[in-house]
């Protein structure tokens, strides 16, 4: 590893703005287990491992930038939830956070259902073998080829997000002779305390039917008359990196409310409940989030006292989480390219992804952490800021992180809790090479993502 010279950044203290950001870790070379996978750790030489292969040897192999997932760890994490939520309730991964073939299997294997959104996220499933009455199909916009799809292939449920979706799912469904098992999506108007672009509850976004007004009261009375669907239960999914279940419990208590008007109305009692995912991951050592079998048994509670209070049969629950199951599996590995010390204001520090392969600290203000990987060290700690080589200021991959102020070009940098929403947000910006995806366990990795190619890139370009 080459360890070419550079002025020394400035100290902490110098730059810290009081107050504004906490002291640096006494340890720099620890790894706060909350935001690792869980069988990452040092070697005797003091290199990251995971799943028992250690990370010089993985950029070697794979090259960087690349996703490192911990398969043991996804597989503790999948059945865990599968656990808590026992056989009285179904678990459905999302999709959305990390879908691969080889993720598909292990989900299958672990007993946990599927929800895509999209017809290659159902394919996805399909191809690796998820049995299709395990998938849930979402999507506020669904194609009418996307639909026929997924009535054709037999999926368990298509959760309705808009009136015009009843019409066409019913269409689709009578005109191909069968009736499609149906979730109503609502939105029960709870603020979810995240951050904006990834609430999903509250009424002022595109997602689902407000109960407000009575509009998800009319979607029931419209679905019940028609003879394509059979409606087997209400959705509600309030948001996303949540920590605290009273947004739930909220939620709970107003789709409990409806299904307790469909019974008056109706006289029918429905089976099912989904409230969705969005429980939140340790991005940082200041998130605490809770186990799987804290959040089964309150969200269980919840809906169970709700349903007494209205005199219903529990309907079976169901739940949706994708980040916490896939987040905290996989860390991004990078190798550090330039050290740029700004005097006065922080060390920039360079490494070969960025925005391309980790779009969420631009666009949410995410936080992460980070940790020198490749060796330990006893240098003070610098404050640094993560950047990306992408043409764009706001390529940012961690705002602010200590890192060892011996820090060097050809050091690898490994970023924790990059599983979910990572990979499958990345892009071609700058025509980046999107990296791959590669699964440790056992003292063996192998590759369930390729890395792009410039040929993928070009083979797009017919022009
Ligand atoms: C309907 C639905 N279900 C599940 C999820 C998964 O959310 P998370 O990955 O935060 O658990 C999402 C995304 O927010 C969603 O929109
Ligand atoms: N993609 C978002 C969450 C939204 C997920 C799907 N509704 C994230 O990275 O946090």
């Amino acid at each position: 590893m080459s360890r070419s010279a550079h002025p020394a950044g400035p100290r902490y203290a110098d730059v810290l703005p009081e107050g504004h950001y906490s002291a640096p870790p006494t340890d720099l070379n620890a790894l706060d287990a909350k935001v690792w996978a869980q069988t990452v750790c040092r070697n005797a030489d003091g290199i990251v491992t995971v799943g028992g292969v250690d990370v010089r040897t993985l950029a070697e192999r794979f090259g960087t930038p690349a996703y490192f997932i911990d398969e043991a760890d996804f597989r503790a994490r999948a059945r865990a939830w599968r656990t808590a939520f026992g056989p009285d309730a179904d678990v459905f991964y999302a999709g959305k956070a990390f879908l691969s073939r080889a993720v598909v299997r292990w989900l299958h294997e672990e007993g946990l259902n599927l929800d895509v959104c999209s017809g290659g996220e159902l394919t996805t499933a399909l191809l690796a073998g998820m049995p299709a009455d395990r998938i849930a199909f979402h999507g506020n916009n669904k194609s009418t080829e996307e639909i026929t799809r997924a009535i054709e292939s037999g999926v368990g449920r298509i959760v309705l997000d808009s009136f015009q979706e009843i019409v066409r799912v019913a269409h689709i469904a009578s005109s191909l002779g069968t009736r499609q098992r149906v979730q109503i999506r609502v939105t029960v108007g709870v603020e979810a305390h995240t951050h904006e672009f990834i609430a999903t509850a509250h009424e002022d976004q595109k997602f689902g039917i407000p109960l407000a007004d009575g509009q998800a009261a009319e979607a029931v009375r419209r679905v019940l008359r028609l003879d394509g669907l059979e409606l087997i239960g209400i959705h509600s999914h309030i948001g996303s990196q949540i920590f605290d279940t009273s947004g739930f419990e909220v939620a709970a208590h107003r789709v409990v409310g409806l299904l307790k008007d469909i019974r008056d109305e109706h006289g029918v009692e429905l089976p099912e409940i989904d409230l969705g995912g969005g429980l939140g991951i340790a991005y940082t050592g200041d998130d605490d989030p809770r186990e799987p079998h804290e959040i089964a048994k309150a969200l269980t509670e919840i809906v169970s006292r709700e349903c007494e209070a209205a005199r219903l049969r529990t309907p079976r629950i169901s739940v949706e989480p994708g980040r916490a199951i896939v987040g905290p599996t996989a860390f991004t590995l990078y190798e550090v390219g330039t050290i740029k010390p700004l005097e006065r204001l922080r060390t920039y520090v360079s490494v070969d992804g960025g925005m391309s392969d980790n779009i969420r600290t631009a666009l949410y203000d995410a936080e992460y952490s980070v940790a020198l990987a490749s060796r330990t060290s006893d240098a003070e700690p610098m404050l640094v800021r993560i950047v990306g080589k992408h043409c764009e200021s706001g390529d940012i991959v961690v705002r602010d992180a200590f890192l060892p102020s011996d820090l060097a070009p050809g050091d690898l940098l490994a970023v924790p809790a990059t599983g979910a929403y990572c990979r499958s947000m990345a892009s071609n910006y700058n025509h980046a090479l999107r990296p791959p995806v590669v699964a440790v366990s056992d003292g063996e990795a192998r590759v369930i993502v390729r890395r792009e190619t410039e040929e993928d890139l070009l083979r797009l370009d017919v022009g």
